[in-house]
């Protein structure tokens, strides 16, 4: 029998007002994997993300993480049943340093000595981040902020991460950084990984599977690198 997906979306649907942001959206993201979401400007990938996180009310269908209902559990609760978001932009806080960053970002574990062996963990996957332990959030670059948020979520010890937009803003050798990071992660960690991103070849380049959203419906989904090749889906929705 094939092992139960780590994240399983049921025909979820989310709406503002009269705007149906996502209809009937079901995908299943397995184990380990790192998945891509892909579409353009207001497809409702940053939608998905949020209604998946219980930010957003979802007006039908479920979301089931390693088998669990998790559709009418408070967001904040979330990270107990391990799942993290990472919102555009990394939602970091500027004024507190690097160091009180992460460790909020751990502060529903129990234990001193837990927090900080993870902490040493994070730095040592963000070495950027190590000599800026002290600084406020405000003094770091986009690319060591991003970090910064990335680093945040996995003091959760998260089973699946939700991205949003990691290279937001960002150069692309950074770029390349981050997506050679989710890589290293992938590797070193049981760790899944739900990827929206605007640049989808770059996606595509480390992601084992992408859905393509478009008006907030799963057009396609395939391999990564079946979608890579595919040039009708490239020129209709990823304008590459
Ligand atoms: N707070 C809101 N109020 C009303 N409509 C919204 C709101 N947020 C998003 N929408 C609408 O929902 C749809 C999906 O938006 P969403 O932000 O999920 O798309 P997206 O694929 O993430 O876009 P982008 O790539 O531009 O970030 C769009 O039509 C958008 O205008």
């Amino acid at each position: 029998m094939a092992e139960q997906p780590i994240l399983a979306v049921e025909g979820l649907t989310a709406t503002y007002g009269a705007v149906a942001a996502l209809n009937a959206v079901s995908m299943t993201v397995p184990r380990g994997g790192i998945c891509a979401v892909l579409g353009a400007n207001g497809a409702g990938k940053t939608t998905l993300l949020r209604t998946i996180s219980g930010l957003k009310r979802a007006d039908a269908g479920r979301v089931l993480l390693g088998g669990t209902d998790i559709t009418r559990i408070p967001a904040e609760r979330h990270v107990h049943h391990g799942l993290v978001h990472v919102p555009e932009g990394g939602g970091v806080i500027a004024e507190l340093t690097v160091e009180e960053n992460l460790r909020l970002g751990g502060l529903w574990r129990a234990g001193r000595r837990r927090r900080a062996a993870r902490t040493a963990e994070v730095v040592e996957l963000f070495p950027p981040l190590r000599e800026r332990l002290a600084r406020p959030a405000a003094t770091l670059s986009g690319g060591e902020r991003q970090m910064l948020a990335i680093g945040r979520a996995l003091m959760a010890d998260p089973r699946v991460l939700l991205l949003d937009e990691p290279s937001l803003g960002l150069a692309p050798l950074v770029t390349r950084q981050i997506m050679d990071m989710l890589l290293q992660l992938r590797a070193d960690r049981d760790l899944t990984v739900v990827l929206v991103e605007q640049n989808a070849r770059s996606a595509l380049s480390i992601t084992d599977h992408g859905f393509v959203l478009n008006q907030g419906e799963v057009v396609m989904q395939d391999s990564s690198r079946r979608l890579l090749a595919d040039d009708r889906m490239r020129h209709a929705y990823l304008g590459f």
